[in-house]
């Protein structure tokens, strides 16, 4: 039977900004208040996916959210009609407004971890939406996610779809940015890494010192239990503490897989060779892990350049291709690295990159932008066949994106009641492009 990695990635939603909301990611807080181009940044985003398609790979597209979202606004207390709200909030606490107008959901490795049905022991593919409660601007994104994801995802007989974790701190939960699975053929059972960087209810365990760990060991915990992924299939490593330190606010910005290949910096994980030994026990067959040394490619040039931000994706011809941010391509010693990289007789044989800097200036590479559900013929069938990218779906998205998308945003402008309305009336207009139904409150 056929078996496919499918990657599905985030719309760049029509409120793309930059506000500083995310402490602990650098390009984050380096870039607050600076002009954005929603436009450039979804159309970026489009471009990548679509050369993934032009590939052979299936490629599917994740609508974005309703922003500004007023409904949260009007539960912090801000009240009146639609335009009021988005003026007091701006007036009083711009904080809360640009919280609630983050397009932060164009980041769709945190939307949920996915465990394929090979691995699972109902034999279906599950989904856990990621709470993201450690950030209030991300942790407002679940519901909506999990609409969507259903929407996409709806033939019961195949996708088994959960509530997220309880909103709370020991449950911090950031999806598949701290997930990774290992296999020999994406439909034969695998080894699912959970990456955390804390164990919430072992206070002996280390922690970071100046920014915070996002994921819990518990939260890790409890979606392997719903998943009914089991030891066998499972390995659970944490971070290092220090390496979230300096800027390592997911594993993803540290660590990257696909099948047999495991690319890591050296520093990525606390107690790294048991780790991994654990790992090769667990895995089937030959294994390759690709370390890479400080002294090749510091964790500061990683952060700076999402080296392991990046897909590595098979292509049909079975070898490996390395999608990589054009930041990489920029920088001497990365570029230099990945260089030697497909020569070092791995699967992986050519590196492709793509400028994404609208989304590389919030902290999200190209592997942020994309979730990854593998399936094999039967699951693919099921799943709401408007979402995947074809020519022709490429050709729509993009003429609605210049439709409807201005290309200069600043934080000021979140409060413009018309900014609203064009958003609104741009996601109507996609829900029937992708046939997902009524998922926004606004068409409720
Ligand atoms: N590594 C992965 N998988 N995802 C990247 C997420 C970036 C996102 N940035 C933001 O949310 C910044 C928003 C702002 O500051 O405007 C975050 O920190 O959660």
């Amino acid at each position: 039977m056929k078996q496919f990695e499918a990657n599905f990635d985030g719309l760049v939603g029509p409120t793309h900004n930059y506000a500083g909301l995310s402490f602990g990611n650098v390009a984050s807080s380096q870039n607050a208040t600076a002009p954005s181009n929603p436009k450039a940044a979804a159309l970026q985003g489009l471009k990548k996916a679509k050369a993934l398609a032009d590939l052979g790979l299936v490629q599917g597209i994740i609508a974005p959210q309703e922003r500004p979202d007023v409904y949260t606004l009007r539960q912090l207390g801000f009240s009146g009609t639609d335009a009021q709200v988005l003026e007091k909030a701006a007036k009083t606490s711009p904080q809360w407004l640009q919280a609630c107008a983050s397009a932060s959901s164009m980041w769709t490795a945190n939307a949920a971890t996915v465990s394929p049905s090979a691995d699972t022991s109902d034999g279906k593919v599950h989904f856990t939406p990621a709470n993201l409660v450690d950030k209030f601007h991300r942790s407002i994104e679940a519901d909506t996610t999990s609409r969507i994801l259903q929407a996409m995802f709806y033939d019961k007989r195949h996708f088994k779809h959960h509530a997220p974790l309880p909103m709370h701190a020991n449950l911090g939960d950031e999806g598949a940015a701290n997930h990774t699975r290992l296999c020999q053929q994406y439909d034969e059972s695998g080894v699912e890494i959970f990456v955390y960087g804390q164990s919430a209810l072992n206070p002996s365990m280390p922690k970071p010192q100046k920014y915070p760990a996002r994921q819990t060991l518990e939260a890790s915990q409890a979606i392997a239990r719903l998943h009914g992924v089991d030891d066998d299939c499972s390995v659970f490593i944490q971070q290092n503490p220090q390496v979230i330190d300096q800027g390592v606010f997911h594993n993803d910005v540290i660590a990257v897989g696909n099948q047999n290949v495991l690319l890591f910096h050296e520093q990525a994980f606390f107690d790294r060779e048991a780790k991994l030994q654990e790992l090769q026990n667990k895995f089937d067959g030959e294994l390759h892990l690709i370390k890479v040394p400080s002294s090749k490619v510091s964790v500061a040039d990683a952060v700076k350049t999402y080296l392991f931000n990046t897909q590595i994706v098979t292509l049909p011809s079975g070898e490996m291709a390395i999608i990589a941010p054009t930041d990489c391509e920029e920088h001497v010693g990365v570029k230099a690295y990945l260089d030697e990289l497909v020569e070092l007789g791995t699967p992986i044989k050519q590196v492709l990159y793509f400028d994404v800097k609208q989304s590389m200036q919030n902290g999200g590479g190209p592997a942020c932008l994309r979730l990854r559900v593998a399936m094999n013929e039967q699951e693919l069938n099921a799943v709401n066949s408007q979402v995947l990218l074809n020519d022709e779906r490429y050709q729509i998205l993009t003429k609605w994106v210049e439709r409807h998308y201005r290309d200069r945003l600043l934080p000021q402008d979140l409060a413009d009641p018309q900014l609203l309305m064009e958003t609104r009336t741009a996601l109507d207009e996609l829900t029937h492009i992708l046939k997902l139904g009524s998922i926004y409150p606004f068409q409720r």
